[in-house]
């Protein structure tokens, strides 16, 4: 983004930065947003979106979700995916995903490859040393220690799964890879209440599930913890004093999970953004999570009156520039960042912030272009 200036003053403009007043497209009914962040999504449960809803999170894990993400290893079938999932997501407006791929290094490089066509993406091969329901669908330590360390280039982020289906040392040694090589790290927290339990029983030693991923240097200031359902106000003050974040999934929270509360975290000062968590939730696209943020916030009100709801302009920033620096080229329009944006044709009349509410709450067919840095996509 060159500059920023009015209209009325293009004649200086066009002299100042050099272009020709010719050039310029005038916009009709239309704006332009930032692009909207994905702070969590399964890249690798795209083929089976918006089925296999029908049971909670542990059962759901054994019974669709590993023996879907075992077939990764046919690069083939990896790449057909991926693909998909790039261009659906883009279609959608996501400018930026945090990708979450497989225990396959060789398709998660193939989804680093596929993203960088147009998406800013951190892609991370998921690691996992513990996995009694599909045995065929787990790693040895060494061997998930060792992939992470090679395959540095691809934007990597660290990725363990979630404690159940990690040793404590493998945590132990992600959160050392992470540090010695200042990556970013994303997991799961706290997500559901029977995976709560299983993680007491799975780690007696631990005060709390936050405490398991803190003794282990998971918890960072570039760390992504998606859910957080069911974490106490102790957890989130140890979030805040790490910088750790939580990607806000509501799509998925509300089929079996449970219901976070965005304004205790806010209040907390945790950082937030929102994520899709497809294939746990049914829709890939962004405005889909910004409109459950909404409903799940009115839902807390009707149940405690005192609960202040959340603004669609508030969920709109947890969308684009959120609380998640993930980068400082991006989020909103300053010069000097990336142009990542939509082209937004609403038509309809009224004033902008009117335009901008109904766009949010019915359909990305308006989404018309998508940029990222500038180019379109
Ligand atoms: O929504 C989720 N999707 C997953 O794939 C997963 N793995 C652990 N915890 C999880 N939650
Ligand atoms: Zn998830």
């Amino acid at each position: 983004i060159a500059f920023i200036g009015e209209g009325k003053d293009l004649q200086k403009l066009s002299e100042n930065f050099g272009f020709s007043p010719s050039a310029v497209t005038q916009l009709q009914q239309e704006f332009f947003m930032p692009g909207m962040i994905d702070t969590h999504i399964h890249a690798s449960q795209y083929s089976y979106a918006g089925t296999a809803l029908d049971m909670p999170l542990l059962q759901w894990l054994n019974m669709y979700t590993f023996p879907v993400e075992s077939r990764f290893q046919d690069v083939e079938f990896a790449k057909k995916v991926y693909t998909q999932v790039v261009k659906r997501t883009l279609r959608n407006g996501t400018t930026t995903a945090c990708y979450f791929a497989t225990i396959h290094t060789d398709a998660s490089l193939l989804l680093g490859q596929i993203a960088d066509f147009g998406q800013r993406a951190l892609v991370g091969k998921v690691c996992m040393d513990r996995n009694d329901a599909v045995k065929c669908y787990r790693e040895t330590s060494e061997e998930s220690q060792e992939e992470t360390y090679q395959y540095p280039l691809v934007k990597p982020v660290v990725t363990p799964r979630f404690a159940p289906s990690c040793t404590e040392a493998l945590l132990a040694k992600l959160g050392e890879i992470a540090k010695n090589n200042k990556l970013h790290i994303q997991s799961h927290i706290s997500e559901n209440l029977e995976e709560v339990e299983l993680v007491k029983e799975l780690f007696p030693n631990s005060e709390s599930y936050t405490d398991i991923y803190h003794k282990c240097n998971i918890l960072t200031d570039k760390t992504i913890m998606a859910h957080g359902c069911h974490l106490s106000d102790e957890e989130l003050v140890l979030f805040r004093k790490t910088g750790a974040a939580l990607a806000h999934c509501p799509n998925s929270n509300i089929l079996c999970s449970g219901v976070l509360n965005v304004r205790n975290v806010l209040n907390h000062k945790v950082k937030l953004g929102l994520g899709t968590d497809m294939a746990g939730g049914y829709s890939p696209s962004i405005l889909d999570a910004m409109r459950r943020s909404l409903d799940s916030s009115k839902v807390l009100t009707i149940q405690d009156p005192e609960h202040k709801t959340l603004s669609f302009e508030e969920v709109f920033r947890l969308a684009t520039l959120g609380g998640l620096s993930l980068d400082e080229r991006t989020g909103n329009f300053k010069v000097g960042k990336d142009f990542d944006a939509l082209r937004v044709n609403v038509a309809a009349p009224g004033g902008p912030i009117i335009l901008l509410e109904k766009f949010l709450n019915l359909d990305d067919r308006n989404i018309v272009e998508v940029f990222v840095a500038g180019k379109k996509v």
